[in-house]
């Protein structure tokens, strides 16, 4: 129904993008994915022998191939040439043997990525212009295949080092942990502060989840026009503030981060809202959130993709600085995912719905399956890179109910949630 509003299915291999692929309010859509996804990866696995999903679940090298295709940028080659290129000049263009860059493409166009129209002969699909160098899409698989990669590798060995094993620094994440032979340490954060071309990267990557995961549909679903005065807290480069404050004009908001995320910052919205900029309703304001409060008074305090990062002693501090600037009428909402058991034992005990998001239908896994993997591989990702975690909705409510807070209400965007905190008045 949902494809219906614009005419019909686009086909996998059209060679340009549907508008839905980039609109911002596809609540509708994604939950039917995630019912279907989920559904289809447990009929597989349920009909497929053991050995046959196992070895798909742990056998793929789709992510080394993607990260050829963005590496050598195959994407913009190619977008040169509507009717395909063959393998043999496009191989000379990147400098990569013809036969192996061949077969690196079909398992791509296997999975979807790239068509293969006429043997050896490749073009962009809908699928493969996500990975435009242009985009944002591609900044984060990057993400993914470098970073991800390279911590994954050393997982094992950084949870079974006494030095690390039971270790929730930041310092002692996965990902630094493979770069201490080079003699790096710090944060993942502290890299990046003297890295342009990293943080350039993580903050385009961050752009280009709001439009993985559909979470801009909050534009849509709050009350928007309610509020008056907004501080986007650890707001990157704008990933959410640019299009709020395009679609909200009468909004007041300030961006806290970094210095150095400001200055990155500055230079995005005046290249994507320039007009934004000159009306002065926009501020950038540098805040260390671990150590100082953000501005008092304000009508929403916005935590996206924030609490994640830090374990739970950073992320109670930044909670309890955020709660010290709220006056009774603030709210605080927190944006990300909120992950649910995949065991319905603890589901039947309460009320349906309490756990703040939907259940899947019997018999499939209470929460999705594949339907929601990404935040159970976010999760992952955050073990890897800050030695932190995705949480609960019980982790979140005791991590709010420290730092002074109690949960008004839950926003559910489909795949991630925003969870609205107001201060706890029971607590002195
Ligand atoms: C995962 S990103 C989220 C950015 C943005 N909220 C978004 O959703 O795109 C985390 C952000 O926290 C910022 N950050 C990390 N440590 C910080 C600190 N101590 N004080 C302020 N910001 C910090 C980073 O620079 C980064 O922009």
């Amino acid at each position: 129904a949902e494809y219906e509003k614009f005419g019909s299915i686009p086909s996998i291999d059209s060679p340009q993008p549907h508008p839905l692929d980039s609109a911002h309010d596809t609540l509708a859509l994604k939950k039917s994915v995630r019912l279907l996804e989920g559904a289809c990866q447990q009929l597989c696995a349920t009909l497929a022998s053991p050995q046959h999903t196992i070895t798909n679940v742990v056998g793929s090298y789709d992510w080394a191939c993607v990260r050829v295709a963005i590496r050598a940028d195959i994407t913009s080659i190619l977008a040169e040439h509507s009717d395909g290129l063959h393998v043999r000049e496009l191989a000379q263009k990147v400098n990569i043997d013809e036969r192996k860059l061949a077969r690196i493409l079909r398992l791509l166009a296997t999975r979807g990525c790239y068509s293969e129209a006429k043997p050896d002969v490749f073009s962009n699909n809908r699928l493969s212009l996500s990975l435009l160098s242009s985009g944002n899409v591609a900044n984060l698989a990057g993400m993914h295949t470098d970073a991800g990669v390279k911590a994954a590798s050393v997982l094992f060995e950084n949870l079974t080092d006494p030095d690390t094993m039971f270790s929730n620094n930041p310092t002692h994440a996965p990902f630094m942990y493979a770069l201490r032979e080079k003699g790096v340490s710090g944060t993942l954060f502290e890299l990046m502060q003297s890295d342009p071309k990293k943080r350039e990267n993580y903050h385009r990557a961050m752009i280009a989840l709001g439009s993985v995961t559909g979470s801009l549909s909050v534009l849509s679903l709050f009350p928007w026009g309610e509020v008056a005065t907004i501080c986007d807290v650890g707001s990157g480069i704008g990933a959410f503030s640019l299009p709020l404050a395009k679609s909200y004009p009468h909004l007041h908001i300030t961006c806290y981060d970094m210095p150095v995320v400001l200055i990155q910052a500055r230079e995005h919205w005046a290249s994507s809202a320039p007009e934004v900029l000159r009306s002065q309703q926009i501020d950038f304001l540098p805040l260390d959130f671990l150590h100082e409060m953000p501005k008092a008074g304000q009508d929403v305090y916005y935590l996206r993709n924030i609490i994640h990062d830090w374990p739970d002693v950073e992320a109670t501090t930044i909670l309890r600085n955020v709660q010290q600037a709220m006056a009774p009428h603030s709210r605080l909402l927190i944006e990300g995912f909120v992950l649910q058991f995949a065991s319905r034992e603890e589901i039947n005990d309460s009320t349906p719905g309490e756990s703040g998001t939907e259940l899947a239908p019997e018999p499939m896994l209470p929460n999705f399956g594949a339907g929601n993997a990404r935040m159970y591989e976010s999760d992952m990702v955050m073990m890897l890179l800050h030695n932190a975690k995705e949480r609960n909705l019980a982790d979140c409510t005791k991590l709010g109910a420290i730092a002074g807070l109690s949960l008004a209400k839950i926003w559910d965007l489909g795949e991630s949630s925003v969870l609205e905190f107001k201060l706890d008045t029971t607590c002195h």
